[in-house]
């Protein structure tokens, strides 16, 4: 009998054994040796096990969008510049390839992943790469195979190679029928894209390798995240970071959903920070798998007025795009963030009044700059 089917069989025995179906139906992939992909290899026993004190060895993918190259800051102040890969399909931009390892890896190239993650001694692994959910409806084919195909592919990787594995997901993972004001942890989650249907899928498989192979699964659903140095990839919330740029630059701002249209909201500094509080956080604090995190709510209108205090002459219009305002009319308004806090101590640092504040002291001194030179 071969080691893999042997092995299946010791896993069949301890799944069905009668009183084995107490919580958590935890199967070690180290201590049974198989993976999911079956490679001819036993590879997770060869994955590298570090001691409690030595720094993790990241591999972010997608490393190149909205939050790729700001949490590869954070992480490398914190485990070294060398520590911390960022990757994509896109070729970076001079300051970010200076600025720290970058490497090439598409997400749908599962033996270049593997090559990667073995080469490098990965140890930690952050899964970027995604079509978020106003370009996925544009492309469903692309965003079924990046969101779903490809976090196939992480996921095998992660349990072969013994990871600490960290997919996001977001408010887009709710529908219609979720309670939407506010929304919880667990509740019916229906979404209509594809994008809130992928990130559903990889919340349940990453829960699922979780119970049957041990792999340390990590989830946050963020809101939409507001960043001055980085642009949005496409999504229903992009309209948050657009309304600084063009407040700035021309004094209008053309609006693409309602001005009562409300949504959660965090400033990017408090999503990646919360992405590293989540990773370091002991196994035993994490009552769950998939948290909501949250730090505020508001509309178009409310986000305009809190600028307009700043910028009074802002003019803003309203031409509304009804792909994005049907989907933002399915999210959640508010979300409910309290398991996260209570387990492993999630705080936001930024309301609306210091998010407009930061936003535009960093939008307008670069704006300063660019005209200087
Ligand atoms: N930015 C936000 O407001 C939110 C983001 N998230 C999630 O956080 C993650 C990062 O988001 P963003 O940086 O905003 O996304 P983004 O759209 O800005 O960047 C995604 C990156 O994935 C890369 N990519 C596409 N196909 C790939 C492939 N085949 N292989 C490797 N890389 C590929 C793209 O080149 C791009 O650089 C995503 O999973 C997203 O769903 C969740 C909720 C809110
Ligand atoms: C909230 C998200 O997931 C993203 N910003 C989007 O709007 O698609």
């Amino acid at each position: 009998m071969s080691f893999i089917r042997a092995a299946s069989k010791v896993a069949q025995q301890v799944l069905l054994a009668p009183g084995c179906s107490c919580e958590p139906l935890y199967v070690s992939a180290r201590c049974i040796s198989f993976s999911p992909r079956q490679v001819t290899s036993d590879a997770s026993f060869h994955s590298v096990s570090f001691s409690e004190t030595d720094h993790p060895k990241v591999l972010i993918t997608g490393g190149l969008g909205q939050l790729g190259v700001g949490l590869a800051k954070l992480l490398r102040k914190q485990f070294g510049n060398n520590n911390v890969i960022l990757s994509d399909i896109r070729k970076p931009p001079n300051d970010v390839f200076h600025s720290g390892p970058f490497i090439y890896s598409d997400i749908l190239d599962y033996k270049n992943l593997r090559e990667i993650v073995v080469n490098n001694r990965i140890t930690w692994l952050v899964h970027y790469s995604a079509l978020l959910s106003a370009v996925g409806e544009a492309n469903v084919t692309l965003a079924r195979d990046v969101n779903i195909t490809g976090l196939h592919n992480i996921l095998d990787i992660a349990v072969e190679h013994g990871l600490r594995l960290f997919v996001p997901s977001t408010i887009g993972a709710f529908g219609p029928t979720s309670p939407r004001n506010p929304t919880p942890d667990l509740c019916i989650q229906r979404p209509r894209t594809i994008y809130g249907v992928s990130k559903v899928h990889a919340e349940l498989m990453g829960e699922y390798y979780h119970h049957r192979y041990g792999l340390d699964f990590r989830c946050l659903r963020y809101p939409g995240i507001i960043s001055a140095d980085s642009q949005p990839g496409g999504g229903t919330t992009d309209y948050a970071v657009q309304i600084f740029h063009d407040a700035i630059k021309t004094g209008k701002f053309v609006c693409n959903l309602k001005p009562d249209t409300r949504l959660p909201m965090m400033f990017i500094d408090d999503c990646l920070r919360a992405t590293l509080e989540v990773m370091e956080a002991p196994a035993e604090m994490l009552s769950m798998r998939t948290y909501n995190i949250n730090a505020m709510s508001f509309t178009p209108e409310e986000l305009a007025q809190e600028v307009q205090k700043q910028l009074p002459d802002l003019e803003v219009s309203y031409e509304i795009d009804p792909v994005r305002q049907a989907i933002a009319d399915s999210w959640p308004m508010n979300f409910e963030d309290s398991n996260a806090r209570k387990d492993w101590g999630w705080k936001h640092e930024y309301d609306l009044a210091e998010l407009v504040q930061m936003m535009l002291n960093f939008i307008g001194s670069d704006s300063r700059v660019a005209h200087v030179n």
